[in-house]
């Protein structure tokens, strides 16, 4: 049977749908979008949530003339596909193929590119102040989620931009989550917004606020009468949003077709800071991913029929750290647990579940969970903040002001460090131990194993000063089971003995090290293989040691090469004045590296055991230009 989803490749096509066909239509993405996601792997719930908004919205607008900015990105799947993207769908977030978030050279739909939360309204915002500058007329929408909503560049662009002139919609997609249940005082205002007793108050007050209308378009100037009879939805004073400048409409079905499509319709001739909330389900119209949104908002491939995903890698370093946690709670009182909205993803649900007092869920706000945790520790109490590592970016400034500048013993826990693999450049964690060991007073670590990591996370409980440990997503290191008890987290552990040359590795990099010295043997070339566990400080006479006898150095790490561990060992040479010897830092290039599998990207980087080998053998046999540009 022919399906409308087969002559959809356009917002014009849609456009000559009528209201029961687009409601056939919303059916059928649905069915899509479960049928790809199941096997390919993507974020369903966040998608199946917004497929009437996101048909409401090319409905009434006209991208790419009017701009649509999708705040995270995650749930842009209907809009790719209502934008000419369907047939991408079976590359979805493979190399080469599709992203899973708007990027500006897949479509001139994706006008504004995102992976990191609440940064819709201020891009809004900016294209509006743009648009008016240069005397254009188009219309600019951020839609953003309840859970970004909370996240402070949100707020920070909400005040900016409600105070402006400037037209600009704000789509609130309000389905009460986040990645877990939504938190924070924002969520439970919006939870009585959503429950709304106040619409007999809106009612009645519903003068007043038009009257604050700076402009409505003509047919309704005319009459409040009219308008109050033609609006279903509400505009309800004295609120939040009303207060910082914006006309709120709401709160609206996010399902429901006709009322999505008539409040848009009037809310596109209005004029200013506008706030249209909307609710929505998440995971709506798929029983697994409406029963149970936190497992489907991520999900690795799965079975459509009964919801099941492909099995996961029995040990993590997510795991060893949630383990080492619950050891590090029962010994220590002191230590509490923070995360910044990634409870499960970082590994702190069973903390959560142990010691409920000690964990706190600070909602998207990465800045905020590190400097309160700097509070913390001040006040005597023992911090982990467990962030991925692209998300810490976001706390740069708080890291060195706040935690830093104060030596005040905060563990940074920097999950998902290195490539991440499908979410692509916004979600590689790259950056980390370039921008960390820049710091003064801080430590970095990076454990090769698990059992490295719980170790680690007890001796960073010791020190008095800040400790960063950065750890990979997947699974842990198992080829080296020489494991020893008595670990000196802040020397470097010798793997493997050789003289030709000194490969000094970090991290998840360390089990690749050593494959390719297995190889390099093949090639009569012997290697040492060190755990370069410690990143900063750099255990120097172990260095020096090994500098006396091996004057060749191959540094291999997942960080980008600017400034990370490669250029400490240079730092180091040249510090020293340490003559004569070659160093090669093999690392991530400068440049953003694609979406794909960990396996596929470390191979295009000729970062393998194989790729690695290569390169060493091709130095050491003359050709020294060999780069890992690949
Ligand atoms: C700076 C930053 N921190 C954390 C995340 C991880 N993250 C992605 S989506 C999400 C939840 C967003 O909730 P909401 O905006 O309500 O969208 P929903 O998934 O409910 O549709 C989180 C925490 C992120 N992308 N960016
Ligand atoms: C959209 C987003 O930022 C998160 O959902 C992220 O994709 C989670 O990554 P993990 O799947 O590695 O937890
Ligand atoms: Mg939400």
């Amino acid at each position: 049977m022919s399906r409308l989803l087969d002559d959809i490749d356009s917002p014009e096509s849609l456009k000559a749908l009528d209201i029961d066909q687009l409601k056939t239509l919303s059916n059928e993405i649905r069915e899509f979008l479960i049928d790809n996601v199941s096997k390919t792997g993507g974020h369903l719930a966040s998608n199946l949530g917004v497929v009437e908004l996101t048909i409401a919205l090319h409905y009434v607008y006209n991208s790419p003339w009017d701009k649509i900015i999708w705040d995270v990105g995650h749930q842009s799947y209907t809009h790719k596909i209502l934008t000419g993207r369907k047939s991408l769908f079976p590359t979805l977030r493979k190399y080469g193929g599709m992203s899973g978030f708007p990027k500006r050279y897949e479509s001139v739909h994706d006008c504004f590119e995102t992976g990191h939360s609440s940064t819709s309204v201020s891009a809004a915002l900016g294209m509006a102040r743009a648009r008016d500058l240069k005397k254009e007329h188009y219309s600019v929408i951020a839609v953003i989620g309840d859970g970004s909503i909370s996240g402070g560049m949100a707020f920070e662009a909400l005040n900016d931009a409600g105070r402006s002139r400037n037209d600009l919609t704000v789509i609130l997609n309000d389905n009460a989550m986040s990645i877990d249940k939504n938190v924070g005082g924002l969520a439970l205002y919006l939870a009585r917004l959503r429950s709304s007793p106040g619409y007999g108050k809106a009612k009645r007050d519903i003068k007043g606020v038009i009257s604050r209308i700076p402009y409505i378009g003509d047919s309704l100037v005319s009459g409040i009468e009219r308008l109050k009879n033609s609006f279903k939805y509400i505009f309800v004073p004295g609120m939040l949003f009303e207060e910082l400048g914006f006309t709120y409409i709401g709160p609206i079905d996010g399902h429901n077709l006709d009322e999505l499509i008539s409040v848009l319709r009037r809310v596109k001739n209005m004029k200013g800071p506008l706030l249209v909330h909307v609710v929505t389900v998440k995971g709506k119209g798929y029983k697994f991913s409406e029963e149970n949104p936190e497992r489907f908002h991520g999900i690795a491939p799965f079975d459509a029929e009964n919801g099941h995903e492909e099995t996961s890698p029995d040990m993590t370093y997510t795991k060893a750290f949630s383990n080492a946690m619950l050891s590090a709670g029962a010994r220590d009182k002191r230590v509490v647990a923070i995360t910044a909205a990634m409870k499960d993803g970082t590994g702190l649900g069973r903390f959560a579940e142990r010691y409920p007092d000690r964990f706190f869920d600070v909602g998207i706000a990465e800045q905020h969970a590190v400097t309160m945790a700097a509070g913390m520790a001040a006040a005597g109490l023992r911090p982990v903040v467990a962030i991925y590592s692209s998300f810490l970016q976001r706390a740069y400034d708080q890291i060195i002001h706040d935690i830093c500048m104060q030596d005040l013993p905060v563990i940074l826990a920097i999950d998902r460090a290195g490539l991440v693999g499908e979410d692509g450049p916004t979600h590689h964690g790259v950056f980390d131990i370039s921008y960390l060991r820049s710091m003064p007073n801080m430590c970095v670590l990076a454990p090769k194993d698990g059992q490295e990591l719980d170790k680690m996370l007890q001796f960073a409980l010791s020190m008095d000063g800040p400790v960063a440990i950065r750890y990979p997503k997947g699974a842990t290191y198992y080829g080296h089971d020489a494991h020893q008890t008595d670990i000196d987290v802040m020397n470097w552990e010798c793997l493997q003995f050789g003289a030709d040359v000194a490969i000094l590795a970090v991290g998840r990099m360390v089990g690749i090290a050593l494959d390719a010295a297995a190889i390099l043997k093949t090639m009569g070339i012997n290697a040492a293989v060190y755990n370069a566990r410690c990143i900063k400080p750099l255990p120097s006479s172990t260095l020096a040691d090994i500098l006396i006898n091996i004057k060749r150095l191959v540094t291999v790490e997942d960080n980008i090469e600017k400034g990370g561990f490669g250029s400490s060992i240079a730092e180091f040479i040249f510090d020293n004045d340490i003559k004569g010897v070659d160093l090669d830092i093999i690392a991530i290039p400068d440049r953003f590296v694609p979406h794909g599998s960990v396996d596929k990207l470390l191979n295009k980087l000729k970062m393998t055991p194989q790729g690695i080998a290569s390169r060493i053998y091709e130095r050491i046999n003359g050709n020294i230009t060999v780069r890992n540009r690949g």
